[in-house]
């Protein structure tokens, strides 16, 4: 069965890992703690606040307590939702500043035209918030490329490595699981993918090896593998 669309993960596949570790993690350490002191009582700042205390089981906790387990969450690079939220709208005025830039492989932007072109529907799925997802491809190097993408997911629906949140996608994009494609770096995701009876490819992008199949090192690749499926 053809492939009608094709659902990208940022980090590792469109993205080298290290912008995302060496530049936008570390501005957002920088940037968190007065932004929230400034803007805690902002009503999208302060229901991800809310949330934070909950997830910490301590709903009266002080906000540098609050603050000091986001700066934790960062450095451990951990995929918690309200962080995400409020690392998308610490980096907005870091992208439109110019600070900022979204970076991309090179072999991405013409793939994705190629495949956009082809009358495939484009979607991202990554563990930034759809605000940080827009922000990347809006503020790229290669310009605003959110016109390429018909929709965003974050894990508002479902973790990464969990099936059933493929399984939600492919209600959301309303096409049979037989008919997506994933890009993804990551195995655990391209596991949770397959069991969703998507079709997936991995991306090894700085030489690593893996026993799953199929698996590419760049976007020309994944066109190659494209007419085959
Ligand atoms: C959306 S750009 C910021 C990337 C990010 O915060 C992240 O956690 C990357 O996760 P991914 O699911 O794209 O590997
Ligand atoms: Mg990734």
């Amino acid at each position: 069965m053809p492939i009608h669309a094709i659902v990208t993960d940022i980090e590792g596949t469109t993205t080298d890992i290290q912008f995302v570790s060496q530049v936008l993690f570390p501005y957002a350490a920088a940037a968190l703690p007065d932004f929230i002191r400034q803007q805690q009582h902002r009503p999208d700042v302060a229901e991800q606040l809310q949330q934070i205390r909950n997830l910490l089981q301590q709903p009266d906790a002080e906000l540098e307590l609050v603050i000091s387990s986001l700066l934790h969450w960062i450095h451990t690079d951990q995929k918690i939702t309200p962080l995400k939220e409020l690392q998308g709208m610490v980096w907005e005025a870091g992208y439109q500043s110019g600070q900022l830039k979204g970076q991309l492989y090179d072999d991405v932007v013409p793939a994705l035209t190629q495949w956009q072109q082809q009358g495939k529907a484009l979607y991202v799925y990554s563990s930034g918030s759809v605000a940080a997802q827009r922000l990347l491809f809006g503020y790229s190097v290669a310009g605003d490329l959110t016109g390429l993408f018909q929709g965003y997911f974050d894990t508002h629906i479902g973790g990464k490595k969990d099936s059933a949140s493929y399984q939600r996608i492919a209600a959301e994009v309303g096409l049979p699981a037989a008919e997506i494609l994933f890009l993804s770096d990551h195995p655990d995701e391209i596991l949770a993918a397959q069991a969703a009876g998507w079709h997936c490819i991995q991306l090894l992008r700085d030489g690593q090896s893996s026993p799953l199949q199929p698996q590419a090192n760049n976007f020309s690749q994944v066109t190659q593998q494209l007419e085959a499926l």
